[in-house]
């Protein structure tokens, strides 16, 4: 199936959603150019072409098992596009998180040294002990578990282990977070809690957080949460449409009243449908 890319916003006269002053001006953030590719014999992506900005809160929606997560280890690098593809960064090459949608702790440390961890790994050692300290409280005080730091991760609910993930990514100043259905597994209550906060955090100038690209399976949450939604095409995936999300910011509790809203989840439904 060959994908055309919807840019709703084009020619619409729609207002551009969120953080960005206007279309015109917008920085790249990361590029992708024809990138398909394969597993063995099965073919996952086809041509996905996209462009994603600075200071932009995009979704990624699509069928399961199309190549949302595929898309993701992309753009961190765990993969390659087959020949002709390219994924380019923006001239400061950004620094990239990543957060699963399982917080995937290590058991026998506490909340602190989970954080701590990945900023000592690696060959050149970022940081030192210290730094990576500081870091670290610094990242559980942004997520508001300062008082939980000696916890470990079976003494600390699900909500709460997701937020020392998101916590051990934003440690390392990223400028780029991409989520991976950070809150699919969560009960709805604490999943609108973690939206919000992370919304507040992408917000947030305590942070360097520029970027989030999040892959959902849910409907409002990409429409409560983002600039842009990008619905891909089953399997082989390629970008379907790119739906701007005309709601103003700071996004809200009860936001789902707004007729901008409504129409989105609408428009979004009408596309799943016809996929
Ligand atoms: N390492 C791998 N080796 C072989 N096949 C793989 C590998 N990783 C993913 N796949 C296949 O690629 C396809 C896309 O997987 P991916 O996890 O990217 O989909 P997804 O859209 O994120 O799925 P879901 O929404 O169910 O999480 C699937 O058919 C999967 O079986």
């Amino acid at each position: 199936m060959t994908s055309q890319v919807i840019e709703m916003q084009a020619g619409t006269g729609q207002q551009f959603g969120g953080n960005q002053s206007s279309p015109a001006n917008r920085e790249i953030a990361v590029s992708l150019k024809n990138c398909s590719l394969s597993f063995g014999e099965v073919q996952v992506l086809n041509n996905v072409s996209l462009d994603i900005y600075k200071n932009e809160f995009l979704s990624i929606l699509g069928p399961s098992g199309c190549g949302k997560s595929t898309l993701l280890r992309l753009m961190l690098e765990l993969l390659k596009p087959s020949e002709g593809g390219e994924i380019s960064y923006s001239s400061d090459k950004p620094s990239i998180g990543m957060v699963f949608q399982k917080p995937v702790l290590m058991p026998w440390l506490s909340a602190i040294q989970n954080i701590e961890l990945p900023l000592g790994l690696g060959e050149k050692k970022k940081f030192t002990k210290k730094e990576a300290r500081e870091k670290a409280e610094g990242a559980l005080q942004l997520v508001g578990l300062q008082d939980f730091k000696n916890h470990f991760p079976h003494q600390l609910s699900g909500g709460m282990q997701q937020r020392i993930a998101i916590a051990r990514a934003l440690a390392a100043d990223p400028a780029v977070l991409l989520m991976d259905e950070p809150f699919g597994a969560l009960d709805e209550f604490t999943r609108e809690k973690l939206n919000f906060e992370l919304l507040r955090l992408w917000e947030s100038p305590d942070t360097s957080l520029s970027t989030v690209v999040m892959v959902t399976h849910s409907i409002q949450e990409s429409v409560i949460m983002s600039d842009r939604i990008v619905m891909m095409s089953p399997r082989p995936a390629g970008v379907e449409a790119i739906i701007p999300v005309p709601l103003p910011r700071p996004r809200e509790v009860g936001m789902e009243e707004h007729p901008a809203y409504y129409q989105t989840v609408k428009e979004l439904r009408k596309r799943v449908k016809h996929l």
